[in-house]
């Protein structure tokens, strides 16, 4: 449900539009000081001022001031005024500052009620043209305007252009790939070939020739001298997918080509300049594999020149939606389906859900829920995001740890990762959210928040 913040002294006024908004889930304030304090918790899309605020209702000069504090706190905020009958000038002045729309009184409710279904509709046009935008200001495959997501394009701007290598560090599925061709697409080298190979899904034994390929002859069934993708990359950027499952016996090969640029070819002699970028990636880590000698502690420092962390999902926010959405237009295209969008619990369900396979889940998700979709909304229980089934099998300590552990990544997304945000939402304090998380074992709340 949309929250509406209705900044109004008179409790007749707050009673009747109680009554009659039932659509929005209506949240006030009495002045301008409460007016901001509730803006800052809900962040509402939309709200409606009273410009005759205390202590001097008589006149708009406290409402004008508050107007102007709600815009530069939340400038995208759609206010509308409300006035007393004649009064034009304030009115106007209104709209001079910044508000939406404004709507004198005595109040009809037919009236206000589409100034506020514009009002909202704009709202959410101009997030939805925001997040393409940031999409497309770095690479249109990166969806998101969370701020960690943007963070992390910021950092894809700057090192781009550089010949920096870069170690891209997260959980499966959060997107490592899609920003090492952001990277490669806004770098020079754009024009030459971007090449991946997956550490972890080729034999040991096969990796060595993959990756610097073989002369003729160098064993049984090398019938020709075939090029590896570090040579296939020439001039372009190499991404080492999983760089943390090479094994040890090839990290030392590994280490050479990228101190001196030359490789030798799996059976040959010669020694072969390659100009390429390397950018690794890996969801373990590698610091700790470098401690107990896993990994090897020259290779690590080489290849972590700059080390980018992309976000799990479950820690974007609303990107969760904003991902979702663009995902259903794609999906709809590719089975030919008119889904329309998710209902109320999709949504919450969405944000709920700690997405342990990040967006590579989400897609497989959405996937099987357009196909599967009875209605024009898709469901949680299209997703499979239903919890009816935990709850028939469950026992009642786990459905309040379920419920709990929910209700404080929900609050945690609306508070966009503030954890005094997060405490104030669910009405506990900073210590007893703390001890939940650490009951819970919810750290990449804490994590996060320390990184902030
Ligand atoms: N921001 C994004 N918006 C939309 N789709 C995305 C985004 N990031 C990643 N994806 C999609 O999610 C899937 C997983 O992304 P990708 O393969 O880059 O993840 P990864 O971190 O490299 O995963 P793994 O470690 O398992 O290889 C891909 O299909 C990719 O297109």
């Amino acid at each position: 449900m949309k929250t509406l913040l209705v900044i109004e002294d008179d409790i007749g006024i707050q009673k009747q539009l109680k009554w009659s908004l039932p659509d929005y889930e209506l949240v006030f304030a009495q002045d301008r000081s409460s007016a901001l304090t509730q803006l800052r918790r809900y962040e509402p899309e939309v709200v409606t001022l009273d410009l005759g605020l205390p202590p001097d209702p008589a006149n708009a000069t406290e409402g004008l001031a508050c107007l102007s504090e709600i815009l530069s706190l939340q400038p995208n905020c759609k206010v509308i005024v409300i006035t007393g009958s004649n009064d034009n000038d304030h009115a106007l002045k209104a709209v001079a500052l910044g508000a939406y729309d404004y709507y004198q009184k005595p109040i009809n409710i037919d009236v206000l009620n589409v100034i506020l279904t514009r009002a909202f509709k704009l709202s959410q046009l101009e997030t939805e043209n925001q997040a393409l935008k940031a999409a497309g200001g770095t690479s249109s495959d990166i969806i998101g305007n969370s701020d960690a997501i943007m963070r992390a394009c910021r950092t894809v701007e700057k090192i781009a252009p550089t010949e920096i290598t870069t170690l891209l560090l997260g959980e499966s599925g959060t997107g490592k790939e899609v920003f090492a061709r952001a990277i490669h697409r806004q770098s020079p080298r754009v024009n030459k070939p971007f090449v991946a190979i997956n550490c972890a899904s080729i034999p040991e034994n096969l990796l060595e020739s993959e990756l610097f390929g073989y002369e003729k002859g160098a064993f049984t069934g090398a019938n020709k001298t075939t090029l590896g993708k570090i040579e296939c990359a020439n001039g372009g950027t190499l991404l080492l997918d999983e760089i943390g499952d090479m094994p040890l016996s090839l990290q030392a090969k590994m280490l050479r080509f990228l101190q001196e640029r030359v490789i030798e070819r799996v059976g040959g002699r010669q020694e072969i300049e390659v100009d390429v970028r390397v950018i690794c990636a890996t969801h373990r880590n590698l610091a700790e594999m470098v401690a107990v000698q896993s990994f090897r502690e020259d290779l690590y420092y080489r290849v972590s020149e700059i080390t980018l962390a992309i976000p799990p999902l479950r820690q974007r926010g609303h990107d969760i939606i904003v991902i979702a959405k663009a995902l259903l237009t794609k999906f709809n295209i590719e089975f030919n389906s008119h889904v329309q969008g998710f209902s109320d619990c999709a949504m919450q369900a969405m944000l709920q859900h700690p997405w342990p396979g990040n967006i590579r889940e989400l897609q497989n998700k959405l996937k099987s829920a357009v196909i599967l979709a009875d209605s024009k909304l898709i469901t949680a229980d299209d997703l499979g995001l239903s919890n009816k089934e935990m709850v028939k099998t469950s026992t009642l300590r786990k459905v309040r740890e379920q419920a709990e552990t929910q209700a404080i990544r929900q609050a945690y997304t609306l508070a966009n990762g503030n954890l005094s945000k997060t405490s104030d939402l669910l009405g506990i304090t900073r210590p007893t959210l703390y001890a939940l998380i650490d009951k819970y074992r919810l750290h990449d709340l804490r994590n996060a928040e320390a990184e902030i």
